[in-house]
């Protein structure tokens, strides 16, 4: 019954033509997809020895940002953050031309899987949305990563609020004369509450699409939508880790004290924090069962990898940077063993910016006040890490508003406003956790960030001795249980401190002409003296 009112809709959408649906597929219907020998090329998946099947995502391993659009109209002409970095806008011709590519695309398919599933964990802020699709591994992608619907959800799901058409196997011969960036695409129209994708097998474009899309709807309504991980204790106390791709959220939340409620996107209304996902998507890049336990027990049956070396015996090498330092598996949130289900717990008390800093100045821990909370929040200063995101192959120093910027769909200061009120409702503290280098040359190892996190969540961080950095204007603790001597300032982990000083004071430059596009509010000016400092001063 219900794959005849799906193919109804598929008809009034325009995919039209005569293919079998697949209507949100059990994983065993998709395993076999994936395996079958009628499957080929990039569609096609290898059985490794854990159970998971592993895919190629084809040439794109990574999100595509320079290819994802948003058509300007009426809805979103006055609300859509339109940015020199995110947000390009297109029209409704274009959006016309590249859907109907779209369609035309999927109505010549033999098979198209149809998954509805739900992006957030409370009925009265999720999204319903369908996926339309043609390759099984990308119907497998968001039944792992969208929350799934019980039989009895499924049954009364009713009309989606968001359509989600991939396409990936089409692409758009006509992108100079529309001013594009290229033949790949990634549209959304809000007005038709519609994402198209071409071009891009990459599932994580449907993923963070509609991330994009909370990201838009929720503020409006004065909720905080958030790009961070989130985990809760024994007594119910809640932390959130913000960072840009490659920080450690999915890795630092997935601790064996504590309770999973999520790797990547939240939101946060009045009774707590919430999960918009079902499931977990980590990097597995030099992976090892020590160093990620909880990751690496994931990896079973229904955990679909991508991108991975496997050998004839089902074996992967996550040691092999080959096809990309953005390897990665997906598995439904219940292959971690220690969450919470359904995926919310009460409100945040410590907030933990994540930044991998590239230039090795900034202290693995730093105690900020309320004004620095929101002062190093719309700044988002981390480096973007290789392989996430096309083109990127290094770490590159950026500042990404919210911890998020590819992925905001208002201005960063909505996201701010919304993050500091809750804070400042539930007395949340903030900490600045920097993941990347430091004076040795070397990424802060993962047991001292480790150490670091227990430390603040454990309160430990608060009672400790500490001191001021100067430029960059932080405090740190001098010391703390577990976490080596001589890293928690910057300065001892070079060998010429003038070295450390030339590089804070150019870091120290950055954040201040950064934050001159936040100067233009009262609010903004308040917040620079919170910020670094070229000024020597300082205790
Ligand atoms: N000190 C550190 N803290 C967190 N992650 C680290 C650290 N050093 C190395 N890593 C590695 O960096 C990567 C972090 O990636 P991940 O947790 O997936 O980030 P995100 O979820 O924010 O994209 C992992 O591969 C992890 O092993
Ligand atoms: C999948 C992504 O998220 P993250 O790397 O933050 O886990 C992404 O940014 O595309
Ligand atoms: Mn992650």
């Amino acid at each position: 019954m219900k794959n005849i009112k799906v193919i109804q809709d598929l008809h009034d959408l325009g995919i039209t033509g005569d293919y079998e649906i697949c209507y949100n597929p059990s994983y065993d219907e998709l395993f076999q997809a994936e395996v079958s020998h009628s499957s080929k090329g990039y569609e096609k998946g290898a059985v490794t020895d854990t159970g998971a099947v592993a895919v190629k995502t084809g040439v794109f391993t990574g999100r595509s940002p320079k290819d994802r659009y948003i058509v300007l109209d009426e809805v979103t002409k006055d609300t859509i953050y339109w940015d020199d970095n995110v947000n390009f806008p297109t029209n409704k011709e274009v959006w016309d031309d590249l859907k109907g590519l779209v369609l035309n695309q999927l109505s010549t398919s033999k098979k198209i899987y149809v998954v509805d599933a739900f992006c957030g964990a409370n009925e009265d802020t999720r999204l319903k949305v369908r996926f339309v699709m043609e390759v099984a591994w990308q119907a497998h992608f968001v039944t792992n990563m969208f929350i799934r619907p019980s039989v009895y959800e499924l049954e009364n799901f009713g009309e989606p609020d968001f359509i989600v058409m991939n396409a990936s196997k089409v692409t758009n011969p006509n992108w100079e004369v529309q001013g594009l960036n290229s033949e790949n695409f990634v549209v959304f129209n809000l007005t038709e509450k519609i994402q198209i994708i071409g071009g891009t097998w990459y599932g994580g474009e449907m993923k963070k699409g509609m991330f994009a899309m909370m990201n838009y709807y929720l503020p409006l309504k004065g909720l905080a939508s958030m790009h961070c991980s989130a985990n809760v204790g024994e007594k119910g106390d809640v932390a959130l880790f913000f960072g840009l791709s490659g920080t450690g959220k999915t890795t630092l939340s997935a601790d064996p004290k504590r309770y999973l409620i999520g790797d990547d996107e939240h939101g946060w209304d009045e009774n707590g924090v919430f999960n918009y996902e079902g499931g977990c998507y980590a990097k597995v890049i030099d992976l090892s069962e020590q160093n990620e336990p909880d990751i690496w027990r994931a990896i079973k049956r229904d955990a679909l990898l991508e991108n991975v070396i496997v050998n004839e015996y089902g074996e992967v090498d996550y040691y092999d940077h080959s096809i990309t330092e953005n390897s990665r598996v997906s598995y439904p949130i219940y292959q971690i063993n220690k969450i919470v289900l359904p995926s919310k717990a009460g409100h945040a008390n410590k907030i933990i910016y994540l930044s991998a800093d590239a230039f090795g100045v900034l202290p693995p821990v730093s105690i900020l006040d309320e004004d620095q909370a929101q002062y190093h929040f719309l700044c988002g200063y981390t480096s973007k890490l290789a392989g996430t995101e096309r083109g990127i192959t290094e770490p590159v120093p950026s500042f990404s508003p919210a911890f998020g910027e590819a992925f905001l769909t208002l201005h960063p200061t909505k996201y701010s406003q919304t993050l500091i009120s809750k804070m400042k409702e539930h007395g949340a503290k903030a900490y600045l956790v920097n993941t990347g280098w430091n004076g040795t040359g070397k990424r802060i190892s993962l047991k001292n960030t480790r150490a670091i996190i227990d430390a603040i969540i454990n309160g430990e961080i608060n009672e400790v001795a500490t001191r001021k950095i100067p430029f960059l204007n932080l405090t740190v603790p001098t010391s703390l249980t577990d976490v080596s001597e001589g890293i928690l300032d910057p300065r001892d982990s070079y060998t010429d401190v003038n070295e450390w000083e030339e590089k804070a004071k150019d870091l120290a430059s950055r954040y201040i002409q950064n934050f001159e596009r936040y100067t233009d509010t009262e609010e903004g000016k308040r917040l620079v003296v919170s910020g670094p400092t070229l000024e020597p001063v300082l205790f």
